[in-house]
């Protein structure tokens, strides 16, 4: 269904005819609003219609459908009872959720591989001085410049690693030219990374051929089979640049003939070794970084090191080799593959099942305008506001897509978002009070589900079944003893427990959010904080009696809200205040005892490094 909407009244024609031509009409889905502005008089024609397509205010009223036989704006039909009909065919927006669901949170890219390579350095030059008069001009051949660097660059600007491409490969260096003109060092390509990145060096997924290898298991070259010298000739080019006609250096020379060349290649076979050994001290540890919240945004870490670039002739020019006929190549580049794998980094993190309105509560604290709308999976990329503080102290809140029963087996939006929750220093569980007994909530795709399945399937993960009550359990309670509110609640600690063992154990709150739906919010409140009450007494004794585990020592603060009417707001703004800065206190302290543990090290290490030197420089005043 297209709305169309204009300044001024258009001409029916215009309207209908500017959306079907051209397949550019053919992109709004079906929800969205088209808006024909009208053009000038004197290009007023069926195809000078200009429009602009945008995206439907996902924030509108449930029941927004405007005439009889229309698709509300969600896109989904309306059962008799006026709620979302998920068997029907989706619509519009709907479908487009759907789409999201079956990609599995693919489509936002916050886990990616690349191949990063520093560029080859320019080739060295061999050249002589000519002009007039002059005989035997000097060698003036100049040196290559040095490959690019591939360099990441931390950035708060950038929210995904959609843009990040498989392969990135710096300019190589420019090569050297007669004159003794070096060439140009190639240019460093950045990559900026989102902050939160954590960057991995993983081994080669494939064995890179060399161009000489490939030829070697290829029949065709095979058969050609090159002479000895054409042979010695091709494999010197690799590292070498000759002069034409150098060939004759290259076999033996006559007696008494020094052969310069051979001397020139020890030389750079020793420097070829350090540079190597050098290399491979330096890579000796898999690359592994970190740009956490302690990194300066402008960051830069370099990944992949350019080759150095080749020496021109003049690097070897000798009292006795007055003319050296050769000049070496530039240096390969380093490569690696990487994998990037980006956790939101935010003070707080909001959790909560579908619907349950952590968008709603992200908008009502903070400057951030999520979508929301009355149909799980509203959100499909984790989404971060900001609290401001009358003091200008800040607080970053993340909203992260619903987590359901299954997520860390890749059900719903899958476990691609509970990464996420990592790096939150602070769990928000937002909690839908007014959830009934017994209202099957009903998520499109996942209630072909069964959890018991599942864990029958896999026995090694059978102690969960105890925390994920199968729906006869649920039944069998009786309805006064029995809180939706608090099974969801456990539901989101053994999401969260089996995604990450010890994840709940970090500070944490509960909002009991739709607090205004005052005919069963007050009763759920009641029964749900006495039992969550219960549960965290319970947890407590559980985690101090096993001394491997650090016990969630705090206690766990309730507060009833109303997210959609701003009510409340002020009292959970200020705990999540107290309690991000208790957090913040403990891990600014930890981190400074780790600086300070790190710099006594080092300097440790270099008295003892300076008391190593002087005795074996001065072996007989240190006996004295
Ligand atoms: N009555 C009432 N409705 C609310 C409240 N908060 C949210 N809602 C409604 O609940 C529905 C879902 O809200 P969202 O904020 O999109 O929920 P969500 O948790 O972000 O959902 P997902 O993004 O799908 O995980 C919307 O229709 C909101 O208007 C509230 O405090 N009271
Ligand atoms: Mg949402």
């Amino acid at each position: 269904m297209h709305r169309i909407t204009s300044s001024k009244a258009i001409h029916g024609i215009h309207s209908s005819a500017s959306i079907l031509h051209g397949s550019r009409s053919r992109l709004f889905s079906q929800s969205r609003t088209v808006v024909v502005t009208r053009a000038p008089l004197s290009t007023r024609s069926f195809c000078s219609c200009s429009y602009i397509a945008c995206a439907q205010d996902s924030g509108l009223p449930p029941n927004n459908s405007t005439n009889e036989g229309d698709v509300p704006v969600d896109g989904w039909e309306r059962t008799i009872d006026g709620l979302p009909d998920y068997t029907a065919e989706p619509r519009g927006r709907a479908k487009g959720v759907e789409w999201k669901l079956r990609a599995k949170g693919r489509n936002f890219v916050d886990f990616c591989r690349i191949k990063v390579s520093g560029g080859q350095g320019g080739d060295g030059c061999v050249s002589f001085h000519r002009e007039k008069f002059v005989a035997f001009g000097q060698p003036n051949g100049g040196n290559g410049g040095r490959g690019g660097n591939v360099i990441f660059e931390a950035s708060s600007n950038e929210t995904s690693l959609q843009h990040i491409p498989h392969t990135a490969a710096a300019p190589r260096g420019v090569h050297g030219k007669g004159s003794l003109m070096h060439g140009h060092a190639g240019k460093d390509l950045i990559i900026k990374i989102p902050m939160g990145t954590i960057i991995r060096e993983v081994p080669s997924p494939e064995k890179e051929k060399t161009p000489g290898e490939e030829e070697e298991d290829d029949p065709f070259h095979k058969s050609l089979q090159l002479g000895e010298l054409e042979a010695k000739e091709r494999e010197m080019s690799k590292r070498w640049v000759l002069y034409p006609r150098m060939t004759n250096s290259l076999t033996t020379l006559p007696e008494g003939k020094v052969n310069y060349f051979e001397e020139a290649q020890a030389w750079v076979a020793e420097e070829d070794r350090i540079v190597e050994a050098r290399r491979a001290a330096m890579n000796k540890k898999p690359l592994l970084l970190d740009v956490n919240e302690h990194t300066e945004d402008g960051t830069t870490f370099l990944v992949a090191r350019g080759g150095g670039g080749g020496y021109g002739n003049p690097h070897f020019l000798t009292t006795q080799n007055r003319a050296p006929k050769y000049a070496t190549r530039g240096r390969e580049g380093q490569t690696r593959w990487l994998t990037l794998e980006l956790k939101t980094i935010a003070d707080a993190g909001l959790v909560g099942l579908p619907n349950a309105g952590k968008s709603t509560f992200l908008q009502a604290v903070s400057n951030a305008h999520p979508a929301i709308a009355p149909y799980p999976f509203t959100t499909l990329n984790p989404y971060i506001g900001t609290v401001d503080y009358p003091d200008s102290y800040q607080v970053k809140v993340a909203d992260i897509p619903g987590l359901i029963r299954g997520a860390h087996r890749n059900i719903g939006l899958g476990h691609s978002f509970l990464r996420h929750v990592e790096r939150s220093k602070v769990l928000v569980y937002v909690i839908d009070i007014a959830a009934e007994f017994g209202v099957k909530r009903q998520v499109k795709g996942v209630d072909d589900w069964s959890p018991e399945e599942e864990y029958q399937e896999n026995d090694s993960e059978l102690e969960n079944k105890e925390e994920l009550p199968t729906q006869d359990q649920q039944h069998s309670k009786s309805d006064s003893e029995y809180s939706q509110p608090f099974e969801d609640w456990k539901t989101l600690l053994a999401e969260l427990e089996a995604y990450q063992p010890g994840l709940t154990r970090r500070p944490s709150m509960i909002i009991a959010n739709k607090a205004d739906v005052t005919e069963v919010a007050p009763k759920n409140f009641q029964l749900f904080e006495k039992l969550v009450q219960e549960e965290w007494v319970k947890r407590r004794a559980a985690a101090s009696s096993s001394s491997s585990s650090p016990s969630a020592d705090f206690d766990i603060k309730i507060v009833p809200v109303s997210a959609k009417y701003k009510k409340n707001i002020v009292k959970v703004t200020s705990i999540l205040r107290e309690i991000v800065e208790a957090e913040k206190a403990k891990e600014d302290a930890a981190f400074k005892r780790k600086e300070q543990r790190e710099q006594q090290e080092e300097e440790e290490a270099s008295v003892l490094k300076a008391t190593r030197r002087n005795i074996l420089h001065n072996p007989h005043k240190s006996e004295e």
